[in-house]
């Protein structure tokens, strides 16, 4: 079988695959950092060291119930492995609106000749509580629409002590990037990446950085996650119990450049299907965001430009 030609990659963005198993680094290869929450004496300063040097790390001890990572893992799961095609399409999201909630599969696809990304998704509006809505999300498994609603909740917390703690990695108040974003704007997908033929060929995702502040990853114990470093892709192992926490533009904005915002794609498998939860934490659609160091790298900007049109690796630098 082979994948149909709107998925095949140009040459220079395909991923590498070992010959025997696509889905580890060499041996000598680095791996993001994996901080312990719970060490509070060290956790800025090694915090501070991730966010300068990689955009992303794992955490662990992070407090929220691995139950409920469990939970949410099985929830998208089930979604997308116990659905029939047409109780998935009835959740369609509108695909003429870029941040419209509900299944897909072509999010960010820009123009007809973009190539498509090997995964369907469903994205949940979140936070602020105004725009949840749960009845636009499934409803198949009895318990899906509280396990979002808990995890969404859990993450929001979650986002709220990272910034804190990212803000006083910099010597900053507590406060002080949180009050540059203001109120959050949280979505959740789901993405649902099956097995793929010619895995060397397409990409799950294609290499990206997340436009708002902050981004908490799960993902199953497949794997497919890649960052950016130093000009080498490197594959995320996965770690069940631990949240992988992911920069965002507004941050990197925010810090004046001094953190990092992490470029980071998916690749495929030929043999297994994958599932990833990423809940993103944006800024509202009408905050100014802008450096808290002197001199400014970065233009104002409003938010609102991020919205809806994702720009290639979109900040606006000013150097
Ligand atoms: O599936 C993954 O590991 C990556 C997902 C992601 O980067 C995104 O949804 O923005
Ligand atoms: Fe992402």
């Amino acid at each position: 079988m082979v994948v149909p030609p709107q998925y095949v990659q140009p040459l220079e963005t395909r991923a590498q695959h070992n010959s025997n198993i696509s889905s580890s680094n060499d041996c000598d290869a680095p791996t993001p950092p994996v901080i312990d929450l719970s060490n509070a004496d060290i956790i800025r300063d090694q915090l501070g060291l991730a966010c300068r040097e990689w955009g992303a790390f794992h955490i662990i001890n992070h407090g929220v119930p691995i139950r409920l990572l469990d939970d949410m893992r099985t929830a998208g799961r089930s979604f997308f492995e116990g659905c029939s095609m047409d109780q998935k399409l009835s959740y369609s999201c509108d695909a003429n609106s870029p941040a419209s909630e509900g299944y897909g599969s072509r999010m960010l696809v820009a123009s007809n000749d973009t190539v498509l990304d090997w995964r369907d998704y469903f994205d949940h509006h979140t936070l602020p509580l105004s725009r949840r809505n749960p009845s636009r999300w499934p409803h198949f498994s009895p318990n899906y629409r509280e396990v979002v609603a808990e995890y969404s909740d859990e993450m929001k917390v979650l986002a709220q002590r990272l910034l804190g703690l990212i803000s006083e990695s910099l010597s900053l108040p507590s406060s002080c990037i949180e009050e540059v974003v203001g109120e959050f704007y949280q979505n959740i997908t789901i993405s649902y990446y099956p097995p793929c033929p010619q895995p060397e060929l397409t990409l799950g995702l294609q290499a990206h950085s997340d436009m708002g502040a902050i981004t908490f990853l799960i993902q199953d114990d497949v794997g497919g996650l890649e960052i950016l470093k130093d000009g080498e892709w490197i594959f995320v192992n996965p770690q069940s119990d631990a949240i992988f926490v992911i920069l965002a533009d507004q941050t990197e904005i925010i810090t004046n450049g001094k953190y990092i915002s992490a470029q980071h794609r998916a690749i495929t498998n030929a043999t297994n299907s994958r599932i990833s939860v990423a809940t993103f934490h944006d800024p509202a659609k009408t905050r100014k965001i802008h450096p808290v160091f002197k001199p400014p790298k970065y233009h104002e900007l409003l938010s609102l430009f991020f919205w809806g049109i994702k720009l290639d690796h979109g900040l606006v630098r000013e150097y």
